[in-house]
């Protein structure tokens, strides 16, 4: 028999947009006629990820600051990593020597995130060894400077248990490298047709369509399939 999996998290940017950052108003309208739970996974700061939930109809179980933040209401408090100090301290490690624009800082609790307009890889060589536990990542749509404690997999990891969920009972969505952990933590994952390579490896499902076409393609699939 067909496993059923019982709930979907899904990225935000890339993954239920167009290129653009705009809504996909088809993804939408998909993710909120289904009648499992929908989880929102994103790199985004909470309110951000909150006001995506409820407006695509999907409040609201968040896993925002790429797992810092998480919330399972929307007047619930998050719970909130304690690892924004190590980033800070690469963040001013690395400032002396790139010019690096700081995005939503005054809402981002865990993590630092800058604009994409510096190299990004020389950065990393800076960064070294220097701090063991911070990373840099490039989403495709901004670089975050994060704390390798915490992912959308160790999110995805204590939003199953608040739900009572296996988080094998998820069908994860992405489109990069950021919603890399949450697709192998997931008992299904899918990566959309704009997906990074390494993405579309690991995924059981890649969709032919591009951003958020991908992902009404892919909950088509899952659905005339039976697995959800
Ligand atoms: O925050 C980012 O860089 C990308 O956001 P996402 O995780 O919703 O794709
Ligand atoms: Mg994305």
């Amino acid at each position: 028999m067909l496993m059923k999996f019982k709930a979907i998290v899904i990225d935000i940017d890339g993954t239920i947009t167009h290129r653009d950052r705009k809504l996909s108003l088809t993804a939408a309208a998909k993710l909120r006629a289904l009648d499992i739970p929908v989880v929102i996974a994103t790199g985004n700061v909470l309110c951000y990820a909150k006001a995506t939930a409820k407006l695509v109809g999907v409040c609201c179980n968040i896993i925002a600051e790429n797992g810092g933040v998480i919330i399972d209401g929307f007047d619930n408090d998050p719970i909130v990593s304690d690892v924004i100090h190590e980033c800070e301290e690469a963040y001013e490690f690395l400032s002396s020597e790139f010019n690096m624009e700081k995005l939503d800082s005054v809402h981002r609790r865990t993590e630092i995130v800058l604009r994409s307009n510096f190299d990004v890889e020389k950065a990393r060589e800076v960064l070294g060894t220097h701090f063991p536990n911070v990373e840099i990542i490039d989403t495709h749509f901004a670089i975050h400077i994060k704390s390798k404690k915490i992912n959308k997999g160790t999110g995805l990891f204590k939003m199953a248990e608040m739900m009572g969920l296996e988080t094998t009972d998820f069908v994860a969505i992405g489109d990069s490298i950021n919603d890399l952990e949450m697709l192998q933590e997931a008992g299904f994952a899918v990566a959309v047709g704009n997906a990074d390579d390494f993405l579309k490896d690991i995924a059981d499902y890649v969709s032919e369509a591009s951003y958020g076409d991908g992902t009404v393609e892919a909950i088509d699939y899952l659905i005339s399939s039976g697995l959800i």
